[in-house]
């Protein structure tokens, strides 16, 4: 990355779970990659204060952790450029931030601190956007910058909104990232590649090939390590109308234009508005059987930890089709499944459930196109066919592509795809604001808790009202 200017990237919540798991390791693996630009600081913020030894002391041990482990990396030309600011940061107070970031500029900036651009990235929970924002215009910091915003972007239309025009206030649209890591996933891009690449799969690609889509994660995850922020957050925001919303977007949306970040960011937009309200029969909460006793975990909390939705789409291509939305922690397996059920033949020798043909019995959900978006990402392809030898029996066989086997393939984690997008200008991958304000209205009965809380066992499906929700289809995985 030669011609990116000199960077420094501030941190907000580096010493958080988000900055932990993910944005750290993405950050080594680019210096790994060599993809950072030639120069920058990263000057991770928070309330605390850490010495820079002591944050570079932490960072080596997540990347322990969580990897890329150190010594696979340049660790040394890597360390002396992480800094901490301490003390916090709002509009009273700047704590050590402005300090630090100016002798970083100095350092990096070849005597001209104005050539070099920041990125600020809000990696702290989303009641701490607005106040940081403010804090960014009001100590100068907005110039010259990227701001990257987590999700969930606003919690409700009215704090979205509010949100929206704070951000506005300091930022113009055009150097604003809101990140939705699902949209970063190799196997999420599969999606648009598998579809207007292949005239099979194009010409397949709506109500009269789908019987239903599925898009499905359950995790083994437990929440006791970031409770406080969980139990504020719920099932709900933290994936339903985030990641499993911007990923049925991607699925249910026209062919945009071109490949352009314009383009794609407007076709997925597009498809977010004409998803249909849910309606509270079309929603099911779950909470996990103990816990309220996690420590930091209110004893009469009503956050789910597990939401299935049936969702509808209303354009001419997915009229009727159910968009089957599931996630929860404490499940019985971890998956990151998008699952499209394609319709049995209306008519021929074979007999579809329910129908009357004459021949052998098709098998329930036999003909699937399935992608798998956790780690490097797959896809794969189920389809029905005659046992060899036998008399017309039909059996189900899969064939999958893993894409971490593809020729000349080299998958990079979302974060790491992600920052780099950043770096080099690239929204196509964010959301914007339009796409977002139409997720609230299509969130309805998701999002008003005042419908009921269904108990599960950990390591189950969920509540058994969620299996019922998806007939008569049922759930490609698990129960
Ligand atoms: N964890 C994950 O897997 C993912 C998280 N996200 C998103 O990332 C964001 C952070 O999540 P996560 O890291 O899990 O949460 P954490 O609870 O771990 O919080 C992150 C850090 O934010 C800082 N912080 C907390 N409250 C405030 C506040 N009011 N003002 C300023 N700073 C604050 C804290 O740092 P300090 O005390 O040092 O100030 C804390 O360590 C959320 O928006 C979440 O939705 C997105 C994708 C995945
Ligand atoms: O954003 C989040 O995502 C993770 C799951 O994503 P992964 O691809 O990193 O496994 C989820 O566990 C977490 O609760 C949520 O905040």
């Amino acid at each position: 990355m030669t011609d990116t200017p000199p960077t420094v990237f501030v941190l907000f919540g580096a010493s958080g779970d988000l900055a932990a798991r993910l944005v750290l390791p993405a950050f080594y693996r680019l210096a790994q990659e060599r993809l950072l630009p030639p120069r920058w600081v990263l000057v991770g913020s928070g309330r605390r204060r850490l010495s820079d030894d002591e944050f570079r002391e932490h960072v080596h041990g997540v990347l322990d952790q969580f990897g890329p482990k150190p010594a696979e990396g340049p660790w040394e030309e890597f360390a002396p450029r992480l800094r901490f600011a301490g003390d916090g940061f709002s509009v009273d107070d700047p704590g050590q931030l402005l300090d630090r970031v100016g002798e970083a500029e100095d350092e990096i900036g070849d005597g001209d601190r104005t050539a070099v651009q920041r990125v600020h990235y809000l990696g702290v929970p989303p009641t701490a956007f607005e106040p940081i924002t403010n804090a960014l215009g009001a100590h100068g910091l907005a110039e010259r910058s990227r701001v990257v915003y987590e999700k969930p972007f606003g919690t409700s239309l009215a704090a979205f909104r509010t949100l929206d025009v704070a951000v506005h206030r300091v930022f113009d649209e055009s150097v604003i990232y809101r990140i939705d890591h699902f949209l970063g996933k190799e196997a999420t891009q599969q999606l648009r590649a598998l579809r207007f690449a292949n005239g099979l799969f194009g010409s397949a690609w709506d109500r009269n090939h789908v019987a239903a889509v599925q898009i499905d994660v359950p995790e083994t995850l437990d929440v006791a390590d970031r409770a406080s922020f969980y139990d504020g957050t719920g099932a709900v925001l933290d994936m339903l109308v985030t990641h499993l919303f911007q990923v049925a977007a991607e699925i249910a949306m026209e062919p945009p234009r071109s490949l352009g970040a314009d383009d794609i960011a407007q076709a997925r937009a597009d498809a977010v508005k004409a998803f249909r309200r849910l309606a509270p029969d079309e929603v099911v909460r779950g909470q996990f059987a103990g816990y309220r006793d996690i420590d930091g975990i209110a004893d009469d909390s009503d956050t789910e930890t597990f939401v299935a939705a049936k969702m509808f789409v209303d354009s001419e291509r997915w009229r009727d089709v159910p968009f089957l939305m599931r996630t929860g922690k404490m499940m019985a397996e971890s998956h990151q499944k998008v699952t499209l059920v394609m319709r049995d033949p209306d008519d021929g020798p074979y007999r579809a459930a329910g129908g009357s043909g004459g021949g052998a019995d098709i098998p329930v959900r036999g003909n699937v196109v399935c992608f798998d978006l956790a780690g490097d990402g797959a896809l794969a392809i189920s389809m029905n066919i005659e046992v060899p030898g036998s008399q017309s029996e039909l059996t189900t066989q899969w064939t999958q592509i893993t894409l971490h086997d593809v020729d000349g393939g080299d998958p990079l984690p979302p974060y790491v795809r992600l920052i780099h997008d950043i770096l080099l200008g690239d929204r196509a991958l964010f959301t914007r604001p339009d796409g977002l304000e139409e997720v609230w209205h299509a969130a309805g009965a998701a999002l008003d808790r005042s419908g009921a809380l269904y108990p599960y066992q950990p390591g189950t499906w969920g509540p058994a009202e969620a299996l019922r929700l998806a007939e008569p289809v049922g759930w490609a995985l698990g129960g």
